[in-house]
This record gives C-alpha cells, sequence and structure tokens, in this order.
C-alpha cells in the first residue's frame, strides 16, 4: 500500500502524513486520530475475505505505526483497534474498538483532569511545558473549581508548542507567563508544582516526554517542587516490561536553525525531541484511575497489557 495511489489508502497514508510532520501531534491526539483512520480505511474495503481484509489492516497498521517513533499512543492505538481482527466479525469489532478507543481516551483526559487538580491548591503557580491536553486538563480543572492559580509555560523550542498551551490558558481566563526555556532556574522560585504530559512510561516508572522535562524534573527535586506527569494509561509502554527500551525521535535540524552556507558543514546540529526523567524525579504518574507512584507502572502494564507476556514468552 505504501506508495501506490490507491484511494482506500489515501486515509492512511494522509494521517501517517499529519502525524509525521506534526499537523497532528500530542501523544493523545495520535492515538485518537490513528484509531479514527483505521476507522475510515476499514469501512472502505468491500467484497473481501476476512484473511484479505486482515492483511490489509495489519499493513495499515504497520504503516502509521513508523509515522512517529517515541510516543507509545501510536502503537497502542494501533493494537487496540486491531484486537478486532482476532475475531468472527473483524470489521465490526474494529469500527467498534476504534470508537471506544476515542471515547475512553477523551474521558481519561477528563478523569485526570479532577484527580490531578485535587493536588493543586488554592494560590499557587504551576509550571507545564510543552502542550499537553492532559496536564491542561489538571490546570483548567483547578482553575474552573474556582482555585486562583498561576501558570508558567516554557517556549518549547524548537516548535514552540509552549505558546499552543499559553495561548489555551490565557483564553480561560488563567493568569498565564511564557518564559523561554532556559529561564526555568531562574523561575523556579515563583513555582509550587510542576505539571507535564507524556509520550511514554516505562515500566520501571522513567517517564518519555518532550526534550527539556528531565532538566525541569532536576531544578524541581532541588527546590523539593512536586513533579507531576498526567499520562493516561494507554501511555504506559507495554514492551518495557519484557526489556525493550524506547527509541528517542530525532527531528530534522532545520527545525532548530537554517545556518549561512559558510558554516552548514562546520556546526553540527541535533535535534532530538523526547528526553527521559528518571523515576527517582516523578512524584506521581496522574492516571485516569488514579495517581500513583513511578513504582506502580509495572502493575499498570501489567493490567493493561498483560498479553504482551503470553504473545512473546
Ligand atoms: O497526549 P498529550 O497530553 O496531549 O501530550 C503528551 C505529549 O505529547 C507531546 O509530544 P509532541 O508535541 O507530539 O512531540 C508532548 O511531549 C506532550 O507532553
Amino acid at each position: 500500500m505504501k506508495h501506490n495511489n490507491n484511494n482506500n489508502s489515501n486515509t492512511i497514508i494522509d494521517a501517517h502524513k499529519k502525524i509525521k510532520n506534526m499537523e497532528i501531534r500530542g501523544a493523545g491526539r495520535i492515538g485518537r486520530a490513528v484509531a479514527s483512520a483505521l476507522k475510515e480505511y476499514s469501512l472502505t474495503i468491500q467484497n473481501i475475505e476476512n484473511n484479505e481484509f486482515k492483511e490489509k489492516m495489519i499493513e495499515a497498521g504497520d504503516i502509521l505505526k513508523s509515522a512517529r517513533p517515541t510516543a507509545v499512543s501510536l502503537p497502542n492505538a494501533v493494537n487496540y483497534v486491531l484486537s478486532g481482527l482476532n475475531t468472527n466479525n473483524p470489521k465490526e469489532n474494529i469500527i467498534l474498538n476504534a470508537e471506544e478507543f476515542i471515547k475512553s481516551s477523551s474521558e481519561a483526559t477528563s478523569k485526570i483532569g479532577k484527580i490531578g487538580s485535587n493536588r493543586i491548591k488554592d494560590g499557587w503557580t504551576i509550571l507545564t511545558h510543552c502542550n499537553s491536553e492532559a496536564a491542561i486538563s489538571v490546570i483548567k480543572t483547578a482553575h474552573n473549581s474556582g482555585k486562583n492559580i498561576k501558570v508558567i509555560c516554557t517556549e518549547t523550542r524548537p516548535r514552540n508548542q509552549g505558546y499552543l498551551t499559553a495561548k489555551a490558558l490565557a483564553d480561560e481566563g488563567i493568569d498565564t507567563t511564557l518564559i523561554v526555556d532556559s529561564a526555568v532556574r531562574y523561575h523556579i522560585k515563583d513555582v509550587d508544582i510542576v505539571v507535564v504530559g507524556a509520550d511514554a512510561i516505562t515500566s520501571n516508572g522513567c517517564l518519555v516526554n518532550k526534550i527539556g522535562s528531565s532538566q525541569i524534573a532536576l531544578m524541581a527535586y532541588e527546590r523539593k517542587i512536586p513533579f507531576l506527569t498526567a499520562a493516561e494509561t494507554y501511555k504506559f509502554h507495554p514492551k518495557t516490561i519484557i526489556g525493550e527500551t524506547i527509541e528517542i525521535e530525532e527531528r530534522a535540524v532545520g527545525e532548530i536553525h537554517e545556518f549561512e552556507e559558510k558554516y552548514k558543514d562546520k556546526i553540527k546540529l541535533r535535534n532530538p525531541a523526547f528526553d527521559i526523567t528518571p523515576s527517582q524525579y516523578i512524584d506521581g504518574i496522574i492516571t485516569e484511575i488514579g495517581i500513583i507512584p513511578p513504582q506502580g507502572a509495572w502493575h499498570i502494564i501489567e493490567k493493561y497489557f498483560g498479553n504482551v507476556f503470553k504473545e512473546t514468552l
């Protein structure tokens, strides 16, 4: 399917392209976008045997999974939807699974908001990094419950997603300040709690999130300020439980800087999109089933992705 112009495959190619170029971004949105693309694609496949249908859906899932390597919401959403293939009514179940994933993902974000907002006290200043729906849900819920809060948003170079967060919070009437990434330590004395999102949580409770998250966690630790990550259960990485590591996406260096011709071969650029925050710097993982300590990550993976053991061992 990869490079043909078959109309049926356009949905998948289009979703792959939009995720890769970050037109669709944010771990949760990516998960819902692939669920929706698989549903739409399955509806376009007509009059074929179940076996052939299965092959086409697996191929579509593989294409989607290859769009970006780090956010585990992507393969988790694909696998959740495609588990419908192992039933007597594969198409029907793919559609049901896709709808279920999209609904439960949105519900999880609002539950995380309710649970996480309990950790925020009236008068507090929250620092957040990048642009996370789950972290924003926590902040907005605290604000909507009448707490007088302030938020400091990091710019989040190179793609400046922090500006999206700042606009979303300012639109809610929240007292919002945007700072450059290198100003976190300067401002940390004013911060009461850090809340960020998650692209993946490993079985040993480490957080994989937007580049710069781990520096912020270190600074929060130094000041004894709680550092929390808001992560739906589908952001836990099932294969880390069997020893797989998570690939950190390196994006095009043009996102950072365009050098003058003279320096193009003289100055190297690197653009890793994510980093890893060790579990000892994380005070809690806010999930839709409660705030768990990082040490509880193994249990979440075992509870929600137990089949990984059966399939691989
Ligand atoms: O799912 P939600 O909470 O929206 O976002 C989770 C994370 O996804 C984003 O990645 P990118 O901007 O797609 O690279 C950020 O790293 C953010 O913290």
